[in-house]
């Protein structure tokens, strides 16, 4: 079969530029900036579309990689950026065409630039030096395969909602639209798309039989334990990718409070909710200390999903690791540490509650937990568990305590 190489278009290399802009140069987030930069012209097809989000996202992964391969410091300048560009298609092992502009990076030899990069995982995994360095004094020889997984291209995974549909249900439905799916193996709802497609035009979707929702993401819910009938808090819901999880568990019976300091993340929860067909859910704003004291012993289980560096899901966010800041990880440590301490007191005595977070580090996850345990003799650890970056999965952390 002839292997043909895909065509470049100006045009296209163009809005990829623009996106590095503006995520680097103002700070804006990557997927934000790729939405509105395909918005702005509605005349792009599918494939163009594919094209300047791959390329954009993946310029930003390797954005580190890719400069020291080059042999300058990072430059926002646009014939730098186009340079770039250069590199990074030639480094998939395409050929540039002979453009105006391409000439600094045209005659680089890739394969004895690569051998000559320093043999470290900041520079191999193309992430910042101080966030290398931090992580490598917190995960020890577990940094460089945890690193390397956090540059693997993230998968379609999807949950069944079980107040409508059930998994084999909803994989038949795939199938006779010629979708191919697999189940995931960790829990008895999930299913891996063999490609990765836009779904949410589709009608099931749109009928609320499942929500896109990450492998290691869906045990977070379960590990909670919640049963139907029970009172259980979502003390930090946002647009409520556990809430939804948790009305399912618990049969929509019992009564599910979901509260954020965000007020329109519930607003949207609120709109997936009732696609979702969840009709327990309580929506509560944060609105100070009063609104968490007036909850005071109430909660048979609580899930304290807090705010966290994200340092977990930069496969799926590559320009967090360029964007957080060693000051930024030491305000969320305080603020996490706040909640464990503020919000637990909305537990019940022998209720149960779960820590969790999207965080790599231990400094944000075992280590908060022995912090707060040190401090509360009525609290104790049944379980934690550590779910590493893969191909099904973003890394997370949770932590089942229990309330004396
Ligand atoms: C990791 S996100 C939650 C994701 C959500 N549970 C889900 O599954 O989609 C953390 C959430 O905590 C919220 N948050 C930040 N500070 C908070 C606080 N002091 N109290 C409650 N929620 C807070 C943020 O607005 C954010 O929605």
């Amino acid at each position: 079969m002839e292997n043909r190489q895909p065509r470049l278009h100006k045009n296209l290399i163009e809005a990829v530029i623009d996106s590095l802009e503006t995520i680097f140069g103002k700070g804006f987030y990557a997927d934000k900036v790729i939405e509105r930069t395909l918005k702005s012209n509605p005349k792009w097809g599918s494939r163009d579309r594919a094209f300047i989000a791959e390329s954009t996202y993946e310029i930003v992964r390797w954005w580190r990689y890719l400069w020291e391969l080059y042999g300058k410091s990072p430059s926002l300048k646009r014939n730098e950026l186009t340079r770039i560009f250069g590199l990074w298609w030639r480094l998939n092992g395409q050929e540039l065409p002979e453009w105006h502009g391409f000439e600094a990076v045209q005659d680089i030899d890739i394969k004895s630039a690569k051998r000559s990069l320093p043999n470290d995982v900041g520079v191999q995994q193309s992430f910042p030096i101080w966030f290398d360095e931090l992580a490598n004094e917190d995960l020890g020889k577990d940094w460089p395969i945890i690193a390397q997984n956090l540059n693997l291209p993230a998968e379609l995974i999807i949950r069944a909602n079980t107040l409508k549909t059930t998994r084999q249900e909803l994989k038949t439905i795939f199938k006779k639209e010629g979708v191919e799916t697999h189940n995931f193996s960790e829990n008895e709802v999930g299913l891996i798309f063999k490609q990765r497609q836009n779904i949410f035009s589709n009608a099931s979707f749109k009928s609320g039989l499942f929500e896109v929702q990450d492998g290691g993401s869906q045990l977070i819910a379960p590990f909670l334990r919640p049963e139907p009938g029970m009172k259980v808090i979502d003390a930090c819901a946002g647009a409520g990718g556990k809430t939804l999880h948790l009305a399912a568990l618990m049969q929509n019976k019992g009564s599910l409070i979901a509260m954020d300091v965000e007020e329109r993340k519930l607003v949207e929860l609120k709109r997936r909710a009732k696609r979702n067909g969840a009709h327990n859910i309580e929506i509560k704003h944060i609105e100070g200390s009063k609104t968490i004291k007036r909850l005071k012993d109430k909660a048979d289980r609580l899930l304290l999903d807090v705010p966290c560096s994200g340092t977990g899901v930069i496969k799926r966010n590559p320009d967090t690791k360029w964007k957080i800041k060693p000051e930024d990880l030491e305000k969320v440590k305080g603020i996490q540490q706040d909640i464990l301490n503020d919000y637990s007191t909305m537990l019940k005595s022998g209720g149960m509650m779960v820590y969790a977070t999207c965080s790599i580090l231990h400094s944000e996850n075992e280590d908060q937990v022995k912090t707060f345990l040190a401090k509360r003799e009525d609290f104790k650890l049944i379980e934690e568990k550590r779910v590493n970056p893969s191909k099904v999965s973003d890394g997370f952390y949770m932590a089942l305590l229990q309330k004396a």
